[in-house]
């Protein structure tokens, strides 16, 4: 466990189109409207949370050869809707989800360092490498990189923009005075040229990671200051923190030059019963009838449109070898009939329908309490090194009318009514928690060769730190 008390980083995260947001709320907006956007990053910033990150799908989820939009279909590019939001936030960091596979390095670190201006030093990159051939065949190249090579161009991506961004047309970083020039050979990439914007404010917008792999792990402990992990739990958050915070020596760094942020969820309520029954029904409202029938479907590699949500079980076995009956989204598991097995042992244990099955096992709520509750068990994770801070997901992304329609022709959607039953008003809805004063904004000037991790730096939620 570390010794000095550390301080709790905390942020928003926008996940995007998935049955986590509850987009079938009828009280849900539009994740499309800049509304959306602007409710949520300015909400984060009241709350003085470190910053806003949005989530990335470069193709549209298909389900059965058909555009899947059981939750909601498409959204717009993450760096024109950060862009905007810089005009509409003053000190909330602006972080984006920027595929290293399907981008190419001068364009990114150019737009990457336009936000950093615009946005007077707020932005931050979360690389991630794609999930699928899928997603390859929207772009030029086409085709797709194995796993090794994907990390492999993510970390060439990455020196690349760093050089670049050393390039400025000041002539500061080059002994000789060039301005913005700048040459860089690899397996991936030949470019050279000048780099046509001055420095930015952070000269290196801050770099996320949010791979879990090996390689992604090794890749963050060389290139990142931040990784987003999905080890929420206290024990796994643990073992990811060590195992992460081991390999920094390796790469010449200190275990506080990587910070590990969890993405998780937290359901508040006035009492601990309140919250409980609160984090069930959204759950329900998550997995929605249709939605469990089309989750069983993905493991299942078969289509089981036929049976009740309601009911028990399908009594065949998954086909092992269709793993393409959805693309655009990971595989759950690589061994369907084990996975089938232990879920049937679930249901008949339980005597859970399908769709109680799902909820089961798609849980994802990390934290469920009254805010004191929630607030020790936040202090408690990161006091105990299960990580640095969270990264938060708004499970109804705002309050209004649902703009949300589905498009013809695509597949099928929840009638409405299947869903949750109504949702109960909740005080701790109304809960402030105690704010200490904004401490000044993070100084411009020269960027360090590695900047420390200071998206939105000081800006620090619920006056918390964590001591043993
Ligand atoms: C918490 C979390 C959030 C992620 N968000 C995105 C995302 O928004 N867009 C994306 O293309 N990949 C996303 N990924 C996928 C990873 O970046 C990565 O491509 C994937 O996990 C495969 O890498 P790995 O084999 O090292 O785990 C996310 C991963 C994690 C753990």
């Amino acid at each position: 466990m570390s010794t000095a008390p550390k301080q709790i980083r905390l942020a928003a995260h926008f996940p995007g189109v998935n049955s986590t947001t509850v987009w079938s709320d009828p009280a849900a907006g539009s994740q499309i409207d800049f509304g959306s956007f602007r409710h949520l990053a300015q909400t984060a910033e009241r709350g003085r949370f470190d910053f806003f990150f949005l989530a990335e799908g470069l193709r549209l989820r298909e389900h059965q050869g058909r555009i899947f939009d059981l939750d909601v279909v498409g959204r717009p590019d993450t760096l024109t809707v950060l862009s905007a939001l810089a005009a509409v936030t003053t000190h909330l960091g602006l972080a984006g989800t920027l595929s290293s596979t399907f981008n190419e390095p001068y364009e990114l670190a150019r737009q990457l360092a336009s936000l950093d201006h615009l946005s007077a030093g707020r932005a931050a990159w979360n690389v991630v490498t794609s999930s699928d051939a899928f997603t390859g065949e929207n772009f030029r190249r086409g085709g797709y990189l194995d796993h090794a090579d994907r990390y492999e161009r993510a970390a060439a991506f990455v020196r690349t923009a760093r050089e670049l961004w050393d390039s400025p047309l000041d002539g500061a970083a080059d002994p000789d005075g060039a301005i913005g020039a700048f040459r860089h050979r690899d397996r991936f990439f030949d470019i050279e040229g000048e780099f046509s914007v001055p420095r930015s404010p952070q000269g290196h917008p801050v770099v996320i990671q949010a791979g879990d792999s090996e390689q992604g792990r090794e890749f963050a402990a060389a290139a990142a200051d931040i990784i987003f992990s999905r080890h929420g739990g206290l024990e796994e958050g643990r073992a990811f923190y060590a195992d992460v915070k081991a390999r920094l020596a390796r790469h010449g760094r200190s275990p506080d030059e990587l910070l590990i942020m969890p993405g998780v969820t937290f359901v508040l309520g006035a009492t601990a019963e309140e919250a409980a029954e609160r984090a069930r029904r959204i759950r329900y409202q998550q997995v929605s009838g249709p939605g469990a029938i089309n989750f069983l479907e993905q493991v299942w590699g078969r289509d089981l449109s036929g049976y009740d949500p309601d009911g028990p079980l399908p009594d065949i076995d998954p086909d092992p070898d269709n793993a393409s009956i959805t693309r655009g989204r990971v595989r759950h598991t690589a061994d369907p009939l084990a996975l089938a097995r232990r879920w049937r042992a679930i249901a008949e244990a339980g005597k859970l329908s399908i769709r109680d099955l799902i909820v089961e096992v798609t849980a994802r709520q990390t934290f469920v309490g009254t805010p004191a509750q929630v607030a020790a068990a936040l202090h408690e994770h990161v006091r105990t090194d299960a990580c640095d801070g969270l990264g938060s997901c708004r499970i109804r992304p705002r309050r209004g009318s649902c703009r949300i329609r589905p498009r013809p022709g695509s597949c099928r959607n929840p009638p409405r009514g299947t869903g949750p039953p109504p949702r109960s008003r909740s005080r701790s809805r109304r809960h402030r928690p105690g704010l200490r004063p904004r401490p000044a904004l993070r100084p411009r000037g020269r960027a360090r060769r590695r900047p420390r991790v200071e998206v939105g730096a000081g800006r620090i939620s619920w006056n918390l730190s964590s001591r043993r």
